[in-house]
């Protein structure tokens, strides 16, 4: 059975809303969410240093588990707790840097094969997507839905799960009964008409992860 060569994350991460600003962060933590992640798109480095270095410390300050996206080096630089990382991302990252920083890190998958690539980068989590439709990113694969969802959290054996994709609130219960360990969501929560109510809601049934 393969194991993490990066840090390990608890089991179950919880409910882990993506999110695009600080000011999202900061409401999040506030609101109990102990796993999320930070998740700006298209930038230099230069241009979202502050808020990634900001984000990073009120993750630590309610000692909650941020990811940053993409930014790798920025994430290094300001220690954040992980890092996530697309697979295109992989070819370019510098992995040994980060894991050689005590980072913890996120791998995207869609398919099986690449869940073999993020099986031999040995992450300490492995992202499962697109689960359904999702309006937030334009996906070229096809949404796997929940039973090659419940197949890929079967295949992974015992590395850490994150589901992601189209999951509102009404579907998170059927995810969650994959035996999925992590529910990743945008537009549940930030295009809710009531994000502290659906905050709410998720964390009841996701909870906010295991210690
Ligand atoms: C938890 C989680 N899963 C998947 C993704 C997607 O990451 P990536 O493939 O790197 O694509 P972008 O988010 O960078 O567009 C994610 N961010 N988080
Ligand atoms: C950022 C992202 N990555 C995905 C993947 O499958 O890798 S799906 C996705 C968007 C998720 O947004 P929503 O919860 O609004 O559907
Ligand atoms: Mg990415």
């Amino acid at each position: 059975m393969l194991t993490p060569l990066f840090p390990v994350v608890p089991q179950r991460l919880g409910l882990y809303p993506v999110v695009d600003s600080l000011l999202w962060v900061e409401r999040l933590l506030a609101a109990g969410v102990r796993t999320l992640q930070l998740r700006i798109k298209d930038k230099q480095d230069h241009e979202v240093e502050a808020d990634v270095q900001a984000a990073i410390a009120l993750g630590k300050g309610y000692h909650a588990r941020l990811f940053i996206n993409d930014y790798w080096r920025l994430a290094i630089k300001h220690q954040a707790y992980g890092v996530h990382l697309g697979q295109e991302d992989l070819a370019s990252a510098d992995l040994d840097a980060i894991r050689a920083a005590g980072l913890r890190l996120g791998v995207s998958t869609h398919d099986d094969m690449e869940i073999d690539v993020a099986l031999a980068v040995r992450p300490s989590y492995i992202a499962l997507g697109h689960v359904f439709p999702t309006q937030t990113k334009q996906m070229p694969s096809a949404p796997q839905g929940l039973s090659q969802l419940a197949a890929h959290v079967k295949r992974v054996g015992n590395y850490p799960t994150v589901a992601i994709g189209g999951i509102s609130l009404e579907r998170a219960a059927a995810v969650l009964e994959t035996g999925v360990g992590s529910i990743a969501v945008v537009s549940a929560i930030t295009q809710a008409a009531d994000w502290q109510a659906a905050t709410r809601a998720l964390l009841a049934l996701a909870g906010v992860g295991d210690e």
